[in-house]
């Protein structure tokens, strides 16, 4: 089944570079059922919107004939060409921008994190609902085919054995101090620090590879963390998490912005086998290695396709989004809300405090 989904991509910025890329791309193969249309930029300038455009090789001949319009963010929301918004700009934004898109009947993807807190997350959902639209965070590393792939190893061919422990490390050098103090990385009024930024990350391998259920069906845990707070910036540059579920496996969730990670970055130890994982960028899982403790072949993959990886996601949200379906099975909208909740509970232990949780 053909399936045509007309995008307004709200931030001429570099994440929406990066799916934008995939989008054409995939156009380009013309091996997709699906048929993703740039439909319109949303930005602050169209100088930048045309610099976009351009660098990002948006053309007639990969976009379905169509040359994206290029708006102001006010014009974009009332573009009714679109049909869903992708929200790449600065995590504080998120929650304004996500309403006007629903009040505008628009289908939304959100990237993470979703909001600065839960509460704000929950009120864009209860508005998602009672606009009856698509509503999803952007967590793409949940899309990819490794996921799937580990997923079924673990969980039901029970490769691993009994899991009892997981390592995730999100690290890299980010050069904070010669970053200006208005950079999203740093700006505590735009949601800098690590833990909202790439902390996620870990939670989220924690809760893709140590639980098997998502959202409301979610299995029982509990987390201890530490924050460091910079003296200056006031947001964290150093987070570490521990998470022990209800059967006593742990989760040890670090990340930070003041150095380059290991590798592996991940490693996930079970009774019989051992997963690891690689990536220049961890969000990324496009490679592992199961070692098994009886010396059995060892499992390699690695995923060397040209995208990025964000097509995985938008091809899932295209299809629901024909569907008729307002959330998505792999990344409900119960799970942005788990996942948000343990930020709180982090920040809240560690006094990380945002404007946001203010208002
Ligand atoms: N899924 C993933 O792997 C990644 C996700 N992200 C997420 O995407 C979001 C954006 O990050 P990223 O693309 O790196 O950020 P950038 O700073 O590169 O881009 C953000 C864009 O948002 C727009 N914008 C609007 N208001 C502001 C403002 N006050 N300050 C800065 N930008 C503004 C700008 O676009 P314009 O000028 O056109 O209006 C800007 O280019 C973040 O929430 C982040 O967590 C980021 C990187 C990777
Ligand atoms: O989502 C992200 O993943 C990659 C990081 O480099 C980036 O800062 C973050 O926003």
């Amino acid at each position: 089944m053909a399936i045509n989904i007309n995008w307004g991509i709200l931030g001429a910025g570099n994440i929406s570079s990066q799916f934008v890329h995939d989008l054409c791309l995939s156009n380009e193969k013309g091996d997709n059922e699906v048929k993703h249309i740039v439909r319109s930029i949303g930005t602050s300038s169209k100088t930048k919107g045309q610099a976009f455009i351009d660098s990002n090789c948006i053309k007639s001949n990969n976009n379905e004939g169509i040359i994206p319009d290029l708006q102001t963010y006010d014009e974009f929301f009332t573009n009714d060409q679109i049909d869903v918004v992708y929200v790449g700009t600065p995590h504080p934004l998120h929650k304004h921008q996500v309403i006007q898109a629903l009040e505008n009947n628009k289908h939304v993807l959100c990237e993470k994190p979703f909001t600065i807190n839960s509460a704000d997350a929950n009120e864009i959902i209860q508005l998602a609902k009672k606009k009856n639209r698509f509503l999803m965070e952007a967590v793409w590393t949940r899309f990819f085919p490794s996921i799937t792939l580990l997923k079924k190893y673990i969980f039901e061919d029970k490769l691993l054995g009994k899991i009892n422990r997981l390592f995730v490390d999100f690290a890299y050098d980010a050069d904070i101090e010669n970053l200006p103090v208005t950079s999203r990385l740093r700006d505590i009024k735009l949601g800098g620090g690590s833990l909202l930024d790439i902390g996620i990350y870990s939670i989220t391998y924690a809760r893709i590879l140590l639980d098997d259920k998502v959202g409301i069906q979610a299995t029982e845990f509990d987390t201890k963390s530490f924050l460091t707070l910079d003296p200056i910036d006031k947001v964290d540059y150093t987070s570490s998490i521990l998470m022990k579920y209800v059967d006593g496996k742990q989760g040890i969730l670090t990340c930070s912005n003041y150095t380059d990670g290991q590798e592996p970055f991940l490693r996930l130890e079970g009774s019989k086998g051992t997963l690891e994982m690689w990536a220049t960028n961890p969000a990324r899982p496009k490679k592992f290695r199961i070692t098994f403790k009886d010396s059995s072949d060892p499992i390699e993959y690695e995923d060397n396709s040209a995208f990025n990886g964000f097509i995985h996601e938008a091809d899932a949200v295209a299809r629901n989004i024909i569907l008729g379906k307002l959330e998505n099975d792999t990344m409900p909208l119960s799970e942005t809300l788990l996942v948000m909740k343990i930020m709180d509970t982090v920040r809240a232990e560690n006094g990380l405090e945002y404007p946001e949780d203010k208002s």
